[in-house]
């Protein structure tokens, strides 16, 4: 297989490293390479986008005047959400942006547990691959599948990107909550009504509440929320520590996603009156409206309601 990868940060070169090993023929583009995007996509079997949000539509751009083969999949790994509203006033996803760019081709989801640095480190993971076109998604699973790297089909693709996204928010949340080392009781309880809140605006978007209890969402959520290697966490851990957002996010290596996706999902949250207390207190940390003491205050404050 012709594999091209666009974006060289650290998922790209981490999946440029598990299509190697598998045999592939690999290619990698990013700003910085030597080589143009119409040579990195010439002939590729499937397109690889592990570029952060705020790039996704300038390269679609790009690609959209290049020629691709018409069997050409399209697999994006980007967990975020774009501001730009659909039709029904939903923030649009990645892979919507790649499918309404190029409508005749196979587009997958790539999404889970999947930090980066333990990958590279040769250590096993489990991920998800999901599209509409199952065909194409069981091709990719072939392909990019190894004794380290497991990857399970989902015919819920709408659910498994924003299991991806949204789990950032959650992140941050708990980064603050082990920066203030208030306990594993506290994140226990953090962790868990972040699912609630991610499964509320899923299923309103549409998704299956069923794919947040897989890899794709609770599976992310814990190795997001237990790893100090996850970047959102560390926003959340350094807003702890009584840093500003534009001091954690000069030392941050790489792209923490939840910032932006905060924002996003607080947008839809406002306007479709969806209760997302946790991410409305993470929206407030990152705007500097609240401290993180009474971020913690105010969760614990709430009226008192029923779980479920
Ligand atoms: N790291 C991880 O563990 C995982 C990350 N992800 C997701 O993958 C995505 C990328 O993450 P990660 O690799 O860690 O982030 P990095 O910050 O390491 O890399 C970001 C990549 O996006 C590219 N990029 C950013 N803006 C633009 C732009 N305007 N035009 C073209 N390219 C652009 C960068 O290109 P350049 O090098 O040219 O600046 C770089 O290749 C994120 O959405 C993340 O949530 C998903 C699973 C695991
Ligand atoms: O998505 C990830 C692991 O699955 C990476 O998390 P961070 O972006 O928070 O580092």
């Amino acid at each position: 297989m012709k594999v091209a990868v666009i974006g060289a940060g650290a998922w790209g070169s981490t999946l440029v490293g598990l299509a190697k090993e598998n045999g592939h023929s690999v290619k990698v583009w990013s700003r910085q390479s030597p080589h143009s995007l119409e040579q990195v996509i010439d002939g590729a079997n499937l397109v690889v986008s592990a570029i952060s949000m705020k790039g996704v539509r300038s390269v679609i751009s790009q690609l959209k005047s290049l020629s691709l083969s018409p069997d050409t999949i399209f697999i994006t790994a980007t967990k975020g959400l774009d501001p730009s509203g659909t039709e029904l006033n939903l923030p649009r996803l990645p892979s919507q942006l790649w499918q309404s760019a190029f409508p005749t081709h196979a587009v997958a989801i790539l999404s889970g547990p999947n930090l980066s640095k333990e990958i590279q480190h040769g250590l096993p993971a489990a991920s998800v691959i999901a599209s509409k076109n199952l065909e194409a998604a069981k091709q990719v699973q072939v392909v990019l599948s190894s004794s380290r790297f497991r990857i399970y089909t989902n015919s819920d693709p709408l659910g498994v990107e924003l299991g991806g996204a949204l789990k950032n928010v959650i992140a941050i949340a708990v980064g603050a909550c082990d920066g203030l080392q208030l306990g594993t009781n506290a994140k226990a309880a953090l962790v868990t009504r972040g699912l609630a809140e991610m499964i509320r605006i899923g299923t309103y978007w549409g998704a299956k509440a069923e794919t947040f209890y897989g890899l794709s969402g609770l599976g992310d959520l814990l190795a997001t929320c237990n790893s100090a290697l996850s970047r959102n966490y560390q926003v959340g851990y350094g807003l702890a520590q009584g840093k500003t957002l534009e001091e954690v996010l000069s030392q941050l290596e790489g792209t923490a996603e939840g910032v932006n996706t905060t924002h996003v999902l607080i947008r839809l949250a406002d306007q479709q009156n969806i209760s997302v207390p946790i991410s409305f207190q993470v929206h407030q940390l990152l705007q500097r409206e609240v401290t993180p003491q009474a971020a913690v205050a105010a969760l614990m404050l709430r009226d008192s309601k029923p779980e479920v």
